[in-house]
């Protein structure tokens, strides 16, 4: 068994795993890292400008990492300050360049994206507006994570050629251009809104207005709004068409228009971060204060502490943060499309609760890191209560006494895996602060969006976490 230090994220490996301690009631306040959506929107919107941007509060994490090495790759120069949280860029300039076809003119530029998804979408798009060569691969999931809607919608408004190469047109991604045509584009919304916030942000970069056509439902609108805010706040424009009424659900068409120049940009603190701990509080009756957010936040997921309301905590709005104060949970019937990063973390809390609850419009949760409705009920189920698998969610039903007997029924604790999702394992700790025997595996996974969730976790709960590693059939806690 190895303690680190604090700060320290353990060492990836399958046979690592961590253990939380139960105990009474988490009370504190806390500050998430940036928000990882935000830090690679600005970082685009940022890369294509005309002039010198300085980002405030970024994320330190993988998928900013995999995005910031990308853009360096082309010429972005892109200079941490303050340890990374800062960061100044200079950006290429927003128009097809020249210099771009010459970084790239025989050998396509390699791009390597982890399993980063806004970084391989957002850069698909940005730099086939941009021209140039480009191979974009990530790791072994990242290429099954369907990105054909996006080729698809690019292929026809592009000089040059687009093809994601796997089977199911997932990445690698491989481009040959000389920019778009500026002739209008249609693009699916039911399995990401990465898509549109890709073609959006890689508007002003083409140099010419770009009208598109979304086909179908929209998943996770929240994103898509957001990404409208940040091309605002670099200089672009935005026209929204709506069939009926201005409702998100009509969205049909948007038009983008404009160019990027460098400004200064503050990214929020990560409200998909704050879910783990706003639920925390919840499961533990106990108090949690998230500072650097509130109901304005241009994070979608900051709607996870009303649903945590709905489920009976009280939601305290105080001038620095929101607070939520754990109380009886009631089950609940949810609608989790728009806030669909917190399923895992709701689905946790549900566990608790006086009665099913029913996670619904997430069909799209399939696609992500892993599928987060398939395998979170495996997980789930290990607990040794009920989950129902649904095509587009879950049905969660409480543990009630099921989770008293837990380590006499398990006395070699439940090892949880975490998929190589992040959320997997942030979501799976917060069982540790109610049950006895709960260990989570690979927790090393959380460096995509949050590397110090673990030292962050500990200086909450005032609990030592305990680290152990490689101890075969499992870990013992203390
Ligand atoms: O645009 C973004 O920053 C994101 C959009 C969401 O993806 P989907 O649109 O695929 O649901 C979300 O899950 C992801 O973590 C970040
Ligand atoms: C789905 C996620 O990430 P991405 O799609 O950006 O890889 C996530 O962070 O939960």
């Amino acid at each position: 068994m190895t303690q680190p230090a604090a700060n320290d994220a353990p060492v990836a490996s399958p046979t690592t795993r961590i253990c939380v301690i139960p105990g009474g009631p988490v009370e504190g306040k806390m500050r998430p890292p940036g928000s990882k959506s935000l830090t690679n929107r600005a970082l685009i919107c940022a890369a294509f400008a005309s002039g010198t941007s300085r980002l405030a509060g970024t994320l330190v994490s993988e998928d900013t990492e995999v995005m910031i090495d990308s853009l360096a790759k082309i010429g972005v120069s892109i200079k941490p300050v303050d340890g990374g949280r800062t960061l100044v860029v200079e950006g290429v300039g927003g128009v097809v360049s020249d210099d771009a076809r010459k970084i790239s003119s025989d050998e396509p530029v390699d791009m390597f994206i982890a399993n980063s998804g806004t970084t391989v979408r957002f850069l698909t798009a940005a730099l086939s507006a941009f021209g140039g060569k480009y191979r974009l691969s990530g790791t072994e999931r990242m290429h099954e994570r369907p990105i054909g809607d996006l080729v698809d919608a690019i292929a026809p408004a592009l000089d040059g050629w687009i093809v994601a190469t796997s089977d199911g047109k997932c990445p690698p991604v491989e481009i040959d251009s000389m920019g778009w045509t500026g002739q209008p584009m249609r693009v699916g919304g039911d399995v990401s809104s990465q898509y549109l916030s890709g073609l959006m942000m890689a508007g002003p970069i083409a140099g010419k207005p770009v009208r598109i056509e979304i086909i179908g439902e929209l998943v996770s609108v929240p994103y898509v709004r957001m990404t409208a805010q940040l091309i605002k706040a670099f200089g672009g424009s935005t026209h929204w068409e709506f069939e009926g009424d201005d409702s998100w659900s009509n969205l049909r068409c948007v038009t983008v228009d404009g160019s990027f120049h460098g400004c200064e940009f503050d990214v929020e603190p990560d409200a998909s971060a704050a879910s783990y701990f706003w639920a925390a509080a919840a499961i533990t009756g106990g108090r949690v204060l998230v500072e650097g957010l509130d109901e304005n936040a241009s994070q979608g997921d900051v709607q996870f502490a009303r649903v945590l309301e709905m489920m009976g905590c009280e939601y305290i709005a105080q001038d620095t943060g929101i607070e939520i104060v754990g109380g009886p949970l009631r089950g609940i019937d949810v609608e989790m499309g728009e806030i669909s990063d917190t399923v895992q973390t709701l689905a946790v809390v549900a566990l608790f609760a006086d009665g099913p609850t029913r996670v619904r419009g997430v069909a799209h949760n399939r696609f992500k890191e892993t599928d987060r409705i398939g395998n979170l009920a495996i997980e789930l189920r290990k607990l040794g209560g009920r989950i129902d698998e649904h095509d587009d969610g879950l049905t969660i039903h409480p543990l009630g006494d099921l989770s008293g007997t837990l380590s006499t029924r398990n006395p070699q604790g439940v090892v949880f895996e975490t998929y190589n999702d992040h959320r997997m394992a942030m979501s799976f700790a917060l069982l540790g602060l109610r049950l006895a025997g709960i260990e989570i595996a690979d927790p090393a996974c959380t460096r995509k969006t949050y590397p110090d969730f673990w030292a962050d976790l500990e200086s909450l709960t005032g609990r030592a976490h305990v680290w152990t590693t490689g101890l075969p059939g499992g870990a013992s806690a203390p």
